[in-house]
């Protein structure tokens, strides 16, 4: 913090300067100090934003140097530790070192580069939002494929979504789990904040179950599974998704599970309603819930008819889908990471069932019904769950205090429902489904979006909202950021190829060195291995041996 205070002392004498000018044009916010740590009053709210955001980029990046300084350390102790095991040459070992330094130099001298959307390659159109959309990519130098995911600055900051947005890059940033979605930068200009994150060509839940109809209840075993995993990973970070929903569960090329869209939830606005709203038989449309009673009932079949009909309007509408919100949230009352659980009791409903279990043509009566649960939730015998399957839905879609997972994953992944499952197995062993794709730019698992139809958006350029907008918008301060890891897999020549996996010879390589479980296991995730280069095992492990029969029966149809 010390350096941190030198950092604002060089800043002073300019920004006093700003601070006069800003005085003689009649914009007096005081005595014009940005440093001042004294807030009296006399200061604007510009100024006051902006030692805030200076205040939060010195954090960021002292924070990042910290950061980067200890890795490198790591990485020169783990190579030293390397060399001093095996049989190498005094003079190879210090040739590697110096080799790592240069390297080193090379990545810091990268990390300073500035990314922009320039950089890449923009192609097929793959996800749409509320804010924005997402599209596979190629950067340009390297030739390395990604998601770009582009959102509106104009946008987040007319729908107040300007502190989510950071949360999910932070999260993205900060949380390094097979289960979440691997950012590798970010940046912005005037209009746009861009997240550069890994493809997973695999898809997402919401297409997987739209083509599906349901999942059998082998396989929702393996996807609600990952969902545990991937869900109690950022709770460990202490953070809380609150809009965990089929579309954010994303699928890599061997069909694992991987969750995304942090921050960005948009809950259906529920605020003007109270409980007593939900509860008096009066839904918000006007209509008695005696009217909703008396409309024909509908078969299961029926239902999911409706559903699949209506999904994806719903699921790219501005407003977005309630079904899988918790009611804590919806009713505002303050709520916990229990309501991730709850999304995810919904979600397994959704895979059985076939439809989300609040489901109604109007999304407001869907919130009623999630308010009122205890007479909405419902199993249609022709769905023909498992008790177990039963049981477990019901501990997730019920009241906080009795939700299981509130003192933690654990007692989820104690549950009948899970028996036989090997947890710390789950990310290895063959997916329920292999997704088909053909090459890095499939996009095949994906919806087809209109193109026409995103260029034609009218620019934020023109809006009201462009006034407050600028490529160094104090609102987006800290946004940008890069992944070591990744920059260094594919910019630095020479790299990747030092960290591939050990040859057979008996005396160790040079290059084999610079090997670490921790590394070959990075590489892989974003490398082009086969799925036959996955740790054998079959999702068959996973399961109690009297499902097993079944489970094959149905993989001969489902996998390709
Ligand atoms: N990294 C990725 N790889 C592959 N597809 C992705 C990736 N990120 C997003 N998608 C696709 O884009 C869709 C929309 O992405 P996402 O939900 O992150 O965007 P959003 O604008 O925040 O949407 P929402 O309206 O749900 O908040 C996803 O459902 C998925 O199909």
């Amino acid at each position: 913090m010390d350096s941190a205070r030198s950092w604002l002392s060089k800043l002073q004498p300019r920004d006093k300067m700003k601070a006069k000018k800003r005085d003689e044009d009649g914009n007096n916010d005081g005595n014009g100090d940005l440093t001042s740590p004294v807030d009296d009053g006399s200061l604007s709210d510009v100024t006051k934003q902006k030692v805030a955001a200076a205040k939060q980029y010195i954090e960021n990046h002292y924070k990042e140097q910290m950061k980067n300084l200890q890795e490198r350390k790591e990485r020169r102790t783990i190579l030293e530790k390397k060399l001093a095991d095996a049989e190498v040459s005094e003079e190879d070992q210090n040739n590697l070192l110096k080799f790592l330094e240069k390297k080193e130099t090379e990545y810091m001298r990268l990390q300073r580069a500035k990314m922009g959307v320039d950089d890449f390659e923009l192609l097929t159109m793959i996800g749409k939002g509320a804010f924005g959309e997402v599209r596979v990519c190629r950067e340009k130098t390297t030739d390395s494929v990604y998601a770009m995911k582009k959102l509106k600055k104009s946008e987040m900051l007319r729908r107040g979504q300007v502190e989510h947005v950071k949360a999910e890059r932070n999260l993205l940033a900060e949380v390094d789990s097979n289960c979440i979605v691997k950012l590798y930068c970010s940046f912005q200009d005037d209009e746009y904040l861009y997240l550069i994150m890994e493809y997973l060509p695999g898809g997402d839940m919401m297409t997987l179950l739209m083509r599906k109809d349901t999942l059998t209840e082998d396989e929702a075993r393996f996807y609600v599974g990952e969902t545990v995993l991937a869900i109690e990973s950022i709770h460990k970070h202490n953070y809380i998704h609150r809009d965990i929903k089929p579309d954010n569960l994303l699928l890599d090329r061997y069909g694992h599970l991987r969750l995304s869209d942090f921050g960005l939830c948009k809950p259906l606005d529920c605020s003007t309603l109270e409980e007593k709203d939900f509860s008096v038989g009066q839904n918000v449309n006007g209509s008695t819930q005696n009217e909703e009673r008396s409309a024909p009932k509908r078969t299961q079949q029926e239902q999911l008819q409706n559903w699949q009909k209506n999904r994806r309007t719903l699921a790219y509408s501005t407003v977005g889908t309630p079904d899988y919100i918790a009611p804590e949230v919806l009713l505002k009352k303050g709520y916990g990471m229990e309501c991730d659980w709850w999304s995810l009791g919904a979600i397994m409903y959704e895979m059985l069932v076939g439809y989300p279990p609040f489901y109604s043509d109007d999304p407001m009566t869907t919130c009623r019904k999630i308010v009122n649960w205890k007479s909405h939730l419902k199993f249609p015998e022709e769905a023909g769950l498992s008790p177990e399957a039963k049981d477990l839905i019901s501990r997730l879609l019920c009241n906080v205090n009795h939700r299981l997972g509130s003192k933690g994953a654990d007692e989820i992944k104690a549950h009948r429902f899970f028996k036989g499952v090997e947890w710390d197995k789950l990310y290895q062993i063959e997916a329920a489904f292999i997704p088909e794709v053909n090459d890095e730019l499939d996009t095949q698992n994906f919806e087809k979006f209109d193109e026409a139809d995103s260029q034609t958006r009218p620019s934020s350029k023109t809006g009201p909202w462009r006034k407050m907008l600028s490529s160094k918008d104090l609102n987006f301060v800290g946004y940008t950021y890069k992944n070591f890891e990744i920059v260094n897999d594919y910019q630095v020549p020479g790299m990747a190829e030092l960290k591939k996996k050990p040859s057979k010879s008996k005396r160790p390589s040079i290059k084999s060195l610079f090997d670490s479980e921790s590394e070959t296991s990075e590489l892989s995730e974003v490398s082009d291995t086969s799925a036959s280069d996955r740790p054998q095992g079959s999702f068959l492990n996973l399961l109690p041996p009297k499902l097993e029969a079944s489970h094959s029966e149905r993989n001969l149809t489902h996998k390709s």
